[in-house]
Parts: structure tokens; sequence; C-alpha cells
């Protein structure tokens, strides 16, 4: 943000507004007025013709930041929020409201300016003024000839990908299990100047607290028991490159103090290690969690959640776009083709018609999963029959119908989910009452096609 650009700050505290004030000064930006209401917001807007206003969520006045905020929206002019620990409630209006980044109180001088920054690149992409570069020849939606979909919530988050992939910006990708997270974040890697330099994958559910942070930070010979080797990091693996973090909504508490560290320091400290190593990776983060519900639990800390949230990319659930359902069907028939070596498959009207009647819980790779089976079930060329999983009221072991028993453990499954509302780790979660380790049971998921999450 160069110093001609004038801030507007909206902070009813005074030594946050004030120590915001003399920030931007040091870092050359012209604060242009500093409103401790709404009112007087309204006022200096109308009278300075802010072209950034920094906005306290909390506004103890009759107008809330928020309020504000929809005001801003409507009247194009940028804004990033800064607040303190806050409800789910506030996070989620707050987050409709489309601010261009969030600051938690207290913050540093490197926090506001990266922040800044960061929003500045947004808008002027958004708004056309900079060109993001595109560092390979773009496929038909612009993004990755494995990325098919028409409808109008695909098309916003490739979208929204061309736009952030060039940039060094985190990426949080939001969406329901088998939705395309991963398959994103790829992507975002290869449209990105580190397209040659490593991706690198964490999940960070599938490992139990104790070797999480030896497997993102890297741990010395002789750390604790049993270490004895030497072992580099994902992070540190990473470095040049991209780092996907999958299911950061199961990251535990402690786990994500140093993540958060290391994402402001840009230097990880191995276990055991007595010095930090500069790593320069870019953080692709991916979860299935309602994050606001997760930090107004306490299960998720706000500042990380919002050094995460610079830009989300919701990917939405299949059943919520009908019209990509008969896209997907055809792709993956073609894929098969290739793959099960089985030339001029077809689908029926009718068998097109039940897949679209369908809800599809676990997504895309739900879907997909269907479609392999049902080649392999029929001898011909055209599938006319899909055989969806029982919905409903499902018969539970005697009486109905006789299940296979991956559908039975498919329903046992869900129950558990249910159960544990839908967690899977952790205290109380899916994997506890089922008495099998939580990795275990992510791979079973993953594999039934079964989604997480809140429900
Ligand atoms: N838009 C798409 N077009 C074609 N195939 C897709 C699309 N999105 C996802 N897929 C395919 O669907 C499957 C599931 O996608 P992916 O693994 O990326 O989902 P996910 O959201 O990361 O799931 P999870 O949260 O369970 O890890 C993969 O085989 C992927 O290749």
């Amino acid at each position: 943000m160069s110093g001609k650009e004038k801030i507007l700050i909206v902070e009813d505290e005074f030594i946050v507004a004030n120590d915001l004030r003399i920030m931007l000064a040091k870092g050359g930006y012209s604060v242009c007025g500093i409103a401790a209401s709404a009112e007087q917001a309204r006022a200096l807007i109308a009278q300075k013709q802010p072209d950034w206003v920094l906005l306290d969520i909390m506004l103890k006045t009759a107008t809330t930041g928020i309020e504000l905020a929809r005001e801003l929206l409507h009247a194009r002019i940028p804004f990033l929020y800064i607040s303190a620990n806050t409800n789910q409630r506030t996070l989620e209006a707050a987050r409709a409201t489309q601010p261009y980044g969030f600051l938690v109180k207290p913050f540093r001088e490197r926090d506001l300016f990266v922040m800044l920054d960061i929003a500045r690149y947004r808008y002027g992409v958004e708004t056309g003024m900079i060109r993001p570069e595109v560092f390979e020849e773009p496929a038909a939606n612009g993004i990755d000839p494995d990325i098919v979909g028409e409808s109008t919530p695909i098309e916003d988050a490739i979208r929204k990908v061309r736009v952030v992939a060039p940039t060094a910006t985190s990426v949080l990708l939001l969406g329901e299990s088998g939705t395309g997270k991963e398959r994103f974040a790829h992507a975002v890697h290869r449209l990105s100047a580190r397209r040659n330099k490593p991706f690198v994958t964490v999940n960070c559910a599938a490992l139990p607290v104790s070797l999480l942070e030896s497997e993102l930070f890297g741990h010395e010979r002789g750390a604790f028991t049993g270490a004895n080797q030497r072992r580099i990091g994902k992070f540190e693996l990473a470095h040049g490159g991209t780092l996907f973090l999958d299911e950061i909504g199961e990251l535990p508490l402690e786990a994500q103090v140093k993540l958060l560290r290391v994402l402001q320091e840009k230097e990880i400290e191995r276990l055991g290690g007595d010095r930090p190593i500069s790593v320069d990776v870019r953080v692709i983060a991916a979860t299935n969690r309602n994050l606001e519900q997760e930090v107004a639990e306490q299960r998720f800390r706000l500042d990380l959640y919002y050094r995460l949230n610079v830009f989300p990319v919701e990917l939405p659930p299949l059943r919520e776009r009908k019209e990509d359902i008969g896209i997907l069907a055809n792709y993956f028939l073609r894929k098969f083709e290739t793959s099960l070596g089985r030339k001029g498959l077809k689908m029926s009207s009718g068998a097109l018609r039940l897949l679209e009647q369908y809800d599809w819980p676990g997504n895309i790779r739900e879907l997909e999963h269907m479609i392999e089976r049902q080649i392999l079930l029929t001898p011909g060329d055209e599938i006319t029959e899909i055989a969806l999983p029982a919905t409903g009221n499902q018969p539970d072991t005697v009486g109905g119908p006789l299940l296979t028993l991956e559908e039975m453990e498919r329903m046992h499954i869900m129950k558990a989910l249910k159960t544990s509302n839908g967690r899977v780790s952790g205290k109380g979660g899916a994997a506890e009452l089922l008495d099998i380790p939580a990795q275990t049971l992510y791979s079973k998921m993953k594999k039934l096609g079964i989604r997480s999450g809140y429900q």
C-alpha cells in the first residue's frame, strides 16, 4: 500500500487506535482519520474518501463494526477487520461481509504490514489494477483440465484460485470430504512460481500429537527417546515450494501455537534443535470443519484462524451443484474407459437421473467410486442401472435386505460420526467410540467416501 493511499481507522479503544496510527505512520502510510464510532466513521468517509478502512469488529456503539462493514461493502470501500476474541456468530457474520483481511489484537507491526500487503494485492487483482502472472499454460477453465464443473459455485472457486495462485498468500480450502480440496491445492501450486519446487502434504488428522510436531518441524538425533536419527520435517522438505496441511481443523492446540509462529517468523526449529532454520514455504490449508465454530469452542486459535483465512476458497458439496453431476459422470466414464480398457462407455438418461436425485454425502469421491463400480458391474457398453446406497431409515442388521460388509461398515461409521457430532479424532470422537486409531478411521472413511465434519 503506497503512502499516498489513505487509511481510516475505526476503533473505539483509544490505545489500540493510537498504536495503529503510529505503526502506519512509521510504515509510510497516511492515516486520514480515527473514528471512535460508526457515525464518526460515516462523516470521515464522506469527507476524506479513504482508500482503505481498518475496522474494529466489536465497536461498542449503536452500530456495530459488522453493520458498518456492510455499508463499506456496498460502497465498495475495501476494509480489514481488527478484532479480539469473539464468538462464532460474529465471526460468521464478519466473514460474510467479505473483508480483505483480519488482524488479531494484540498484533505486531509486521503482522499489520503483511496483512495490508496481501489485502492490497487481492484488491488490485479483483479490480483489474494488477494482472496476476500466470505460470502455466492454462487449461480450458484456466486452472486444470482435471477440475471439471460449470456450476456457478465451482466457477467461483476456480476464479478465486486463478487470482490467488500466483501470489505468496496462504489459501484456506473449505469443503466437505471429497469436494476436491486436495485437487485444488495441487492446482494452486501448479499455477504458482513454485510449481517446480516440492508440493508436500501433511494430513493433520492422521498423526498422534506426539508425532505431529516432529513430522512438521523435524527433530535432531536424541531429541526424545527413540529419536535415533535426525529427521527433516515437512516444512523443511517443502522449502521453496508449497505445504498442504490437510484437515487443519484437527490440529491439536499445542501444534497450532507452533504453526502460527512458523507462519509469522518464517523459520522453524527442529525438536531438540538449538537454532532456528529459515524456511520459505507457502501454506495451503484445508478443512471440512466449521472453523468459526471450532474457534468459538476454543478448539482452534483465533489468531491462526485469521492467519489462514486470508484467502478462503469454498468448495461446494455436490448436492448443491447438481448441474455438475452429468459433466462429472461423463468425465469419470472417459477416465475409466482408459484405465479399465473399456472403450465406448455410455450412460442411459435414466441412470443419469438417478445420479442427479441422490445426495452424495461423500461428494465427488463417492461419485467416482460409484461409477467405477457400476462400470465393473455392467457387462455391455451402456450403464443403465445405479445401485445407490440406502438412505433414510436404514436397516440395522437383521430384518431388511442383506447388506454387504462394506455397507455395514459405512453405516456403522456414520452412526459413530453422528454420535460424535462429526468429530473424528480426539476425546469423544468417532475413532474413540469405535476404538480404532483416528488414522485408521480416516482412511476407511476416505475409502468409503464418507465425509466428516459438522452436519
Ligand atoms: N472438480 C473436479 N473434477 C473432477 N474430479 C474431481 C474434482 N474435484 C475432485 N475430483 C476428484 O474427486 C476425488 C476427491 O477429491 P479430493 O481428494 O481432492 O477431495 P478432498 O476434498 O481433498 O477430500 P478429503 O477431505 O476427504 O481429503 C479425487 O479423485 C479427485 O481427483
